[in-house]
């Protein structure tokens, strides 16, 4: 068994997630620690003045620096906190990095932070660069999380009262889904815009961060004909695996709405992308268990139930929501170690079960 700490920095660009796990990248043993550090206006202008960009420039190259100094910070805050677990008690530390862009149909994907130095910074071996492989073979690069939601799954359907099949929601800037069926097998996608597009409008609308607990969402009305334009994008008709960068869908399905309306209009978005991802899987799921931040938009989690008529249970605790990619990418870093599989033709359309990231020594 190996204790690995997992680093993630997603689409919505809030802040590191940090969590240890104790595990040998197929079963889980235990769970540690785990902190959230909010970036500061420097890191999140920094990074959303490079998304897009194709080929490093200055902007890029400072960008990742002070991305990789923020992952250290929040590293060494988990240290602090958690004075009984030293840095030579980690074994490997799994480093998403921020993705920048990300074009698997031109085999491009791009992950800012820098691997070498958080090794040098930190004195422990990391793992980083997870999607380039899958994406050079072929594959869609994302999701990579479902190997994890396959751990978790079995664990608690072990530890009983689970019952399959059942899917696994990761609602973040991007929502994507993994359904796990009674004989194990996994089918993974994203399935829409998750926070992202709600979380632009308020910022550029109400000047608020994101919509807290799902009020101004709940406040106001859904404008169902531009969700029915919304429905009709093409995405929703490719057959999965299938994958979104954060700006693929922009929050001007609420143009011209007021900012309870507009909200409320996302918010149904979000929900009815994920409710028709149903259509997708082989069978409907028992239930969904949603991790991500907006597992606390109430609004968003009411329309899932709502829409696709399938309840939204509670995760068991031991999960911690809020930490799952990040354990997740504790989970990648020990199976790359031990050179896993992390991608599957059902997962990212990889051609054949496929291990990635790079490890880099300290
Ligand atoms: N109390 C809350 N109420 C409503 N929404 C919330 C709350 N807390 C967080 N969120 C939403 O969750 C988002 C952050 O979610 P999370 O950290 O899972 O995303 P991410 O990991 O950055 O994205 P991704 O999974 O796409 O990479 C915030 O931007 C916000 O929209
Ligand atoms: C390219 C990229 O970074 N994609 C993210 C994003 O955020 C959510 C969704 O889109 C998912 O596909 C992926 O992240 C999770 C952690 C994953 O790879 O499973």
């Amino acid at each position: 068994m190996l204790r690995v700490m997992g680093l993630m920095s997603g689409t919505s660009l809030d802040g590191v997630d940090v969590a240890v796990i104790e595990t040998d990248g197929e079963q889980i043993r235990a769970f540690g620690p785990s902190l959230t550090m909010p970036y500061g206006e420097e890191v999140r202008d920094a990074v959303r003045l490079v998304l897009g960009a194709d080929a490093p420039t200055p902007q890029t190259e400072r960008a990742g620096r002070l991305l990789t100094q923020a992952h250290r910070d929040a590293i060494a805050a988990l240290f602090a906190d958690h004075p009984g677990l030293r840095p030579a008690d980690v074994d490997a530390i799994g480093f998403h990095g921020q993705t920048i862009t990300h074009r698997p149909q031109r085999r491009f994907t791009w992950q800012i932070g820098d691997g070498a130095w958080l090794a040098r910074a930190t004195g422990r071996p990391v793992v980083a660069d997870f999607r380039s492989a899958d994406v050079a073979a072929g594959g869609q690069g994302a999701p990579l999380v479902p190997v994890y939601h396959q751990a978790l799954v079995r664990r608690a359907v072990d530890g009983g009262g689970l019952r399959l099949p059942v899917a696994v929601l990761n609602i973040g800037g991007v929502a994507n889904v993994t359904w796990i069926g009674a004989d194990g097998t996994l089918l993974a996608f994203d399935t829409g815009p998750g926070n992202a597009p709600l979380d632009d409008w308020l910022r550029q609308h109400g000047s608020l961060p994101f919509d807290r607990d799902g009020e101004i969402s709940r406040a106001g009305t859904v404008d169902q004909a531009r969700i029915g334009q919304f429905l009709s994008s093409s995405y929703f008709s490719i057959k999965p695996p299938k994958s979104l960068d954060r700006n693929d869908f922009l929050s001007n399905i609420a143009s011209g709405l007021s900012l309870a309306d507009g909200a409320a209009t996302l918010a149904w978005a979000c929900a009815a992308a994920i409710a028709a991802a149903v259509r997708a899987m082989p069978q409907p799921p028992m239930a969904w268990f949603v991790c991500g931040g907006g597992a606390k938009n109430t609004t968003i989690i009411n329309n899932i139930e709502r829409i696709s008529n399938i309840s939204v249970e509670k995760c068991p605790a031991e999960w911690v929501g809020d930490m799952v990619e990040a354990q997740a990418f504790g989970f990648l870093a020990a199976r790359s170690l031990r050179g896993l599989p992390l991608s599957f033709p059902t997962t990212t359309g990889v051609p054949a079960p496929l291990c990635g990231g790079r490890l880099f020594a300290p």
